[in-house]
């Protein structure tokens, strides 16, 4: 029983299934009645809604309450293009999808800088605005009487170059407009821009450390995401004819957002799911008259408190990001790393560095230079100051004074993922992967600033996206290896222990291929096995030339390992030498060491 059940859940989860099963409605088409294609369109319409959705709020984590709006834009556009200027189909389809991306960066322009409650807010008043707009602007869009007269499929009045189309043939270019959609989706998901979505929707502070710029990212999933929404507006205007505001309401937001919930948020399959269930279930729940509502609303509490995964996670679907699977793969161990030549040492020099925090002040007057493949310590008790000089460093504070240069440049206070983008790669305290990437994911996940290839490219899989992913995967595979997490390249990180959560991390931030590393006590809760790998891959990172940062309380750790170390005590620096020294130095002695016995006694 268990065993057809997975092989039942192998086929659901197959996207060639998927295909089989649109070609053959293809085929069925001309061979059906006009109400149960009408019926398909609708159905088609919704998954590229879901689609929309599911890219902006399943993929890159920003929820959206008003997609009704990108929807009517798109709708509206064509309609009043084909109508008014005479425009033909494609190109009327076309604008509406150009007009859904132009709306969707403006909206990204506000509702990038909010979060959580506050955009779910905005999103809702971006789809009331529209409905609005829709009533009000009459001499453009008919106000509440709508547009009428739209050539239509339905019908029989819409053509193409002359031919006239009916519900089968929009169908058909329905059917392919998603495959294709869908097809170009599930490259770009699984491509360095998949990842970049997924890791600003975990992570913000964690995406600029990988040199993810989250207002970029968060401008590209909206423009994306009104984009396909607008297509889908422009497939609807001409299917149905017409147009009123009241296909566009608040409800019509909340009905895109519940189905592609309910389908299953991120992966490509929930969104299908859901939307052939949204546009069969109201027709079939009109048997319960008036109680239709009240079984609609069980349905859904039903589905969300039985299935929090949706009906992709019932059938065990899982989206993986990255082409691994369908590309050809050579390891080779000494690819891990780039080999560094001294071209600006030190490669690092903060100068006089202060860090206040309303009147606090955490840093006071900092200085220190660091030289390729040198291995820096960085020590002293709670609250000394030694994260925050990292976060300083590495741009998620901006310095109240002082500069800091990076090979030469001056860096202090540019946004950490410009920073990050230079060459400077970190891990934090808390590891910050992504729980529901798989370890190779994650490690892939660092290697962000080194992918060149454009979205278009990475969403047609052209053959510089495939050699750039392929090059990337083997230096991540040699990694794993130098971080003896081969055996777990394949397992979902949230599901492994925190010895192996932090060791991932540190290998993603080597697979940045960084010139500065700086590791935010990565001994913590290791084990010693751990602890030695740990040991071997910032070996590997110094025989490369790059220069590391490690704070850490451990000393057996940091001995053999580190070149010098700088004893910090309140935001100043106490001692600065080798590990000897620190150990007999009486003002370390006075303010650390001893209290780390008092502390282990
Ligand atoms: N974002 C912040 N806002 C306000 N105060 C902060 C902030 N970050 C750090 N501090 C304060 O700055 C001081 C230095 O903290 P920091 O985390 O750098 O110490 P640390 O040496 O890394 O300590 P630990 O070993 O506990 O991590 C502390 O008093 C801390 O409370």
């Amino acid at each position: 029983m268990k065993s057809m059940l997975n092989k039942l859940q192998g086929v659901i989860s197959n996207a060639y299934v998927l295909i089989v099963l649109m070609l053959a409605m293809a085929v069925a088409a001309p061979f059906s009645d006009a109400g149960t294609v009408q019926m398909w369109c609708f159905a088609a319409i919704n998954v590229l809604l879901a689609q929309s959705v599911n890219l902006l709020t399943g993929i890159a984590g920003q929820i959206s309450l008003g997609h009704a709006g990108f929807f009517a834009i798109g709708a509206y556009t064509s309609a009043i293009a084909m109508t008014n200027w005479g425009v033909p189909l494609p190109l009327a389809v076309a604008f509406s999808s150009l007009m859904g991306t132009a709306v969707g960066y403006l909206l990204s322009i506000p509702a990038g800088r909010v979060r959580e409650f506050y955009l779910a807010m905005m999103s809702l008043a971006f789809g009331l605005i529209v409905y609005e707009l829709l009533r009000e602007w009459r001499g453009v869009t008919g106000g509440v009487m709508g547009m009428r007269g739209i050539p239509s499929a339905q019908i029989g009045t819409l053509e193409l170059f002359g031919i006239e189309l009916g519900t089968v043939e929009y169908f058909w270019g329905l059917l392919f407009a998603v495959l294709v959609v869908m097809w170009m989706l599930r490259n770009f998901v699984k491509s360095h821009f998949g990842r970049a979505f997924y890791a600003v929707h975990v992570s913000e502070l964690s995406a600029g450390s990988l040199g993810i710029s989250q207002g970029a990212t968060k401008r590209f999933a909206y423009a994306l995401s009104g984009c396909i929404a607008g297509l889908a507006g422009g497939f609807y205007a001409f299917l149905v004819g017409y147009l009123t505001p009241e296909s566009f309401t608040m409800m019509r937001s909340v009905e895109i957002l519940v189905m592609t919930i309910v389908g299953g948020l991120g992966s490509l399959v929930g969104p299908v799911l859901g939307a052939v269930l949204f546009t069969y279930l109201p027709q079939k729940l009109q048997a319960f008259n008036d109680y239709q509502y009240i079984v609609y609303g069980l349905v859904l509490l039903l589905t969300f408190t039985l299935l929090p995964k949706g009906l992709a996670g019932l059938f065990n679907v899982h989206t993986r990001f990255s082409k691994r699977d369908q590309l050809k793969l050579t390891t080779d161990a000494n690819a891990a790393l780039t080999m560094r030549t001294p071209a600006f040492d030190p490669l690092l020099r903060v100068e006089d560095v202060v860090m206040e925090f309303s009147g606090l002040r955490a840093l006071a007057g900092v200085s220190l230079e660091l030289r390729r493949g040198s291995v820096m310590a960085l020590v002293g008790p709670n609250g000394s100051g030694k994260s925050t000089l990292v976060n300083v460093i590495s741009g998620i504070y901006a310095p109240t004074h002082g500069k800091i240069y990076f090979q030469g440049r001056n860096i202090s206070g540019l946004p950490s993922h410009v920073i990050a983008q230079a060459g400077v790669s970190r891990t934090f305290q808390d590891p910050r992967n992504v729980p529901a990437f798989t370890v190779r994911e994650n490690v892939l996940m660092g290697a962000n600033r080194l992918y060149r290839h454009n979205a278009l490219s990475a969403a047609v899989n052209a053959k510089w996206a495939k050699v750039e992913e392929s090059r990337e995967l083997a230096r991540v595979e040699a990694l794993l290896g130098a971080a003896g997490l081969s055996d777990s390249g394949d397992k979902v990180i949230g599901d492994l222990p925190y010895g192996t959560q932090r060791l991932a991390e540190v290998a993603r931030a080597l697979a940045s291929d960084p010139e500065l590393l700086l590791l935010d006590e990565p001994a913590a809760g290791l084990s010693e096995a751990e602890a030695e790998q740990l040991v071997g891959l910032i070996r590997l990172a110094q025989r490369h030339g790059v220069a590391v940062i490690v704070i850490d309380h451990h000393m057996d750790f940091l001995a053999g390992l580190v070149d010098e170390v700088v004893v910090f005590e309140a935001g100043e620096e106490i001692y600065r030498g080798d590990m000897d020294g620190m150990r007999t130095d009486p003002a370390v002695i006075e303010a650390y060491l001893g209290a780390e016995e008092t502390e282990n006694a």
